[in-house]
């Protein structure tokens, strides 16, 4: 059998550690699905002295990243830090550099630098694998990009993070209290370091660039994903939506539109009310599911753990028996002078439904001003819906559900009612998922 394929570990939180136990539990396994051993000789954190709940008497700790980067020992950096600058960008660059390859589950990194990465991997000769930094233990990256590769992706959209699907399914199922969800979430491992990526949005948004560029053979553009979190949705809001036979999830979409001037690319992460009959209405907790729409595939869904130590160490060490074999390929599907910059598509006239809830002043003619901008702006109500007064006693909650017309339409209409004195905060608008 090969010399084991050697690995130098960064980060033993809750992932570096799911690493280090699956190994130990599944040696035998691991070793004959990558045809030889996969053995991890050095690791390195910040604290050498945290007990960790793992024997790491026979590996060797580095005191520093860099020395861990150009460890001679090592052939391959597994890099479990996380952020997308600092620390961890600079033991990626070093690694790569170097000729060692890079396993990271830093979705961060990868959506602020991937295309630089897939180039220093390119020059260096070097693998670059990223399986967890999307959706978890759900081998989503390589699905797309070798399971699916036949296709042109139309479409690629999902729950893409396992923390803010907890708190939503969560809240829908018992009336929980927002704070206290995302306390839960963040004990059993599921946020990140900073628990407000998972809840504004950023963490998806990330996922969602990096499948956009796998799926579309694009260039890696996070700042053009459009992102707003779940911080605004209320337990009203998924009463409402209960109400009117949907469910509430945080839906990252990633849209390609042929145009005259070529392809262009909408990518935005938003919460979304899903009917109730949809794949991803069943989606609970920290489960993640991802929908990529294929020419000659048609749907195909992935789904699993989203989150935690054990979903997300199984994709890591994916990438490493990959790896061992000799299985790398283009981390986004293609060489990187092969990407494409796409253009931004302009979202104002794609058609669709909405959910859209006021706050209002408890006082004759609220209702008949606001149906008046609608019909104005050519947005048609499908339903309504008025109940009580609001939890702050600041006003009434109103919430209505638009028949299909274009997102500009909606725009409009809350333009023109945006000086209003009628409104006692900014209405929140939710999209429909459609099917
Ligand atoms: N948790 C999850 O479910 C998932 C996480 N990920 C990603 O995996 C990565 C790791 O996440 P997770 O394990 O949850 O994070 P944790 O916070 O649990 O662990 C981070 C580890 O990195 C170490 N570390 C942090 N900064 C430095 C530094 N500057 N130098 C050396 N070591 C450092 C910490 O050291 P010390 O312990 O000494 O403080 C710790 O061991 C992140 O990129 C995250 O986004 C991806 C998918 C799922
Ligand atoms: N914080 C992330 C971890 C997995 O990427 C989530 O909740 O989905």
């Amino acid at each position: 059998m090969p010399d084991a394929l050697r690995v130098g570990m960064a980060g033993l939180g809750t992932v570096g550690v799911g690493v280090l136990r699956l190994l130990e539990s599944n040696r035998d396994l691991v070793r004959a699905r990558a045809g030889r051993g996969i053995e991890v000789v050095a690791v390195s954190a910040r604290d050498r002295s945290k007990d960790r709940g793992v024997d790491l008497s026979r590996v060797r700790w580095a005191d520093s990243l860099a020395e861990l980067a150009s460890d001679e020992d090592c052939d391959i950096v597994v890099e479990l830090i996380g952020g997308a600058e600092g620390d961890a960008l600079d033991l990626a660059r070093a690694a790569l550099s170097q000729g060692r390859g890079l396993v990271t589950a830093n979705k961060a990194l990868i959506a602020h630098h991937g295309l630089e990465m897939a180039r220093l991997a390119e020059e260096n000769a070097a693998p670059l694998k990223f399986e967890a930094a999307v959706a978890g233990g759900i081998p989503v990256v390589a699905g797309l990009r070798e399971g699916a590769a036949a296709n042109a992706i139309e479409r690629i959209y999902g729950i893409l993070n396992g923390t803010s699907n907890y708190v939503l399914s969560e809240m829908e199922a018992s009336g929980a209290d927002f704070g206290d969800v995302l306390a839960d979430a963040q004990a059993m491992g599921y946020a990140e370091a900073d628990p407000a990526f998972d809840v504004d949005g950023t963490d998806a948004a990330h996922k969602l660039a990096i499948l956009a560029a796998i799926g579309f053979g694009s260039r890696i553009d996070f700042d053009a994903v459009s992102v707003s979190g779940i911080a605004e949705v209320r337990a009203a809001d998924i009463a409402h939506a209960r109400t009117l036979g949907f469910v509430i999830r945080l839906v990252g979409v990633a849209d390609c539109e042929d145009g005259p001037e070529g392809a262009r690319l909408l990518q935005r992460v938003r919460p979304c009310l899903v009917p109730k009959q949809h794949p991803l209405a069943h989606v609970t907790g920290p489960t993640n599911a991802v929908v990529a729409e294929g020419d000659f595939a048609g749907r195909l869904l992935f789904q699993g753990a989203g989150a935690g130590a054990g979903p997300t160490a199984s994709a890591v060490v994916a990438d490493l028996i990959d790896i061992a074999r000799g299985r790398t390929g283009h981390p986004f599907s293609l060489p990187v002078d092969s990407l494409v910059a796409m253009e931004r598509a302009d979202p104002g006239h794609r058609v669709g439904r909405d959910y859209i809830r006021f706050t209002v002043a408890d006082r004759p003619g609220v209702l008949a001003e606001i149906t008046a901008a609608m019909r104005d702006a050519g947005v048609s109500i499908e339903s309504l819906i008025q109940q009580g007064r609001a939890q702050d006693g600041n006003g009434v909650l109103v919430a209505m559900v638009t028949h299909e017309g274009e997102e500009r339409c909606v725009r409009h209409a809350l333009e023109l009612l945006e000086d209003s004195d009628s409104l006692t905060a900014a209405p929140l608008v939710l999209p429909i998922l459609r099917d």
